[in-house]
């Protein structure tokens, strides 16, 4: 890459001729004063030797939403239960508490979170904060904030400390003028919502550090994630988590999209196993740094006959949100992820019917639940 060779040394070269206070670097080091907080506690511990390098130090961000616990317990399982740290602004529930470490960290906070990597020499961060698209238009500046902002430190950080980083972007990040079915890795991605266009400057800046300042930046689009023991954090398709739910609990499931609606959607399993693949791929087996990953593509009332061979009794009725139905109409319905499969061997394991069956595996047998087979 020449030409991005000598781009860097021109700028490079235009900075020590701005003669800068802060030294000239080729990472984006920022001029911030020494935080107090950054006198480690327990600094004597840094002396203790273990095998640094048989496993990544982990740090997820916004951990306590809808992914980041389960993405903590596959990767302690992998990399050992110290190794990985959850983190967030809200208060954990006493089981996430007690299964692995966990910290306060606001992304917006700077300083602190350039402590944090510090202190705990952290080499991988899994960047999960957001706000998501239904909520991010409920609350722009936030989202504006959370999503940008707070990437801005995360890049800044990542990029300073040599960091693996993995950002998430979604289905969300293309718009009325994409291809929808099947939207491809590289297409025309004009997002209208407060989210989809802070993922297109992540999936972009990151992308950027990478040519720019060598950043090992990975990143999936992930489509609409399934679970059962986590809820969604307030996206547009949240309908497919909670259908379950209410068949359980009450045998009726009011819908805000249209029937009709299809998206790509994924059971968590392979959104987490994804993002571990991904992140232990060899880097030059990957050709891009943004990937698709799909898994299904259905509609509301696809799911809810699914849904029905274990809850007969089901009754589904229709009350369109105009937002996110207007958001649903924008985004893919199907998703080509023929790069990932060819790249990094990428391969899903769940498909409606077991994604159903698992789901009510979870969620348990109440006496709603008419034994299908
Ligand atoms: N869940 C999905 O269907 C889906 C699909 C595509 C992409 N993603 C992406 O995956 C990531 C995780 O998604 P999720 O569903 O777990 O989200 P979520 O909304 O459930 O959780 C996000 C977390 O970010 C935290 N957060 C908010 N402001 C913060 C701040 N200032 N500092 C630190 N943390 C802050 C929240 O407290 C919350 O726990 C997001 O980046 C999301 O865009 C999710
Ligand atoms: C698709 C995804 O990014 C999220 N579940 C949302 O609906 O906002």
């Amino acid at each position: 890459m020449p030409v991005v060779r000598n781009l860097g040394r021109a700028a490079s070269q235009l900075l020590q001729s701005w003669g800068c206070g802060c030294g000239v670097s080729i990472v984006p080091v920022r001029c911030i004063g020494v935080s107090p907080r950054q006198v480690a506690s327990d600094a004597s511990f840094h002396s203790v030797t273990f095998s640094e390098s048989d496993h990544p130090r982990v740090l997820i961000t916004g951990g306590l939403g809808q992914l980041g616990v389960g993405l903590a317990k596959l990767l302690r399982k992998r990399f050992g239960k110290n190794n990985v740290i959850l983190s967030d602004i809200r208060k954990p529930a006493d089981n996430v508490f007690y299964s692995g470490p966990f910290i306060f960290a606001d992304i917006l906070d700077y300083k602190n979170l350039r402590e944090i990597v510090v202190n705990n020499r952290i080499t991988w961060l899994f960047h999960y904060s957001a706000l998501l698209s239904a909520v991010g238009e409920a609350n722009v500046p936030l989202a504006r904030a959370v999503n940008i902002t707070g990437l801005h430190n995360v890049l800044d950080i990542a990029a300073e400390h040599n960091l693996r980083l993995f950002i998430p972007s979604t289905i969300g990040a293309f718009g009325p003028t994409s291809p929808r079915d099947p939207a491809p890795d590289l297409c025309i991605q004009r997002p209208r919502t407060i989210y989809g266009v802070s993922k297109v400057h992540a999936e972009l800046m990151g992308e950027y550090y990478h040519y720019r300042y060598g950043l090992d930046f990975r990143c999936l689009r992930y489509p609409g994630i399934i679970s059962a023991d986590s809820q969604p954090g307030g996206g547009t398709t949240d309908y497919a988590v909670k259908i379950f739910h209410d068949a359980i609990k009450t045998g009726k499931f009011k819908c805000y999209l249209r029937p009709d609606t299809r998206l790509p959607m994924m059971y968590i399993d392979d959104c987490l196993k994804a993002t571990l693949e991904v992140m232990e791929a060899p880097a030059e087996s990957l050709t891009m740094r943004t990937y698709n990953i799909n898994a299904m593509s259905f509609s509301p009332e696809e799911l809810a006959q699914e849904v029905q061979k274990y809850v007969p009794e089901l009754q589904v009725t229709y009350k369109v949100d105009q937002v996110r139905q207007a958001i649903a109409d924008s985004w893919p319905m199907n998703f080509d992820d023929s790069n990932a499969r060819r790249d990094w061997g990428w391969k899903h394991d769940y498909d409606l019917p077991e994604l159903v069956t698992t789901m009510f595996s979870y969620l348990g047998s109440d006496s709603r639940i008419a034994q299908a087979n």
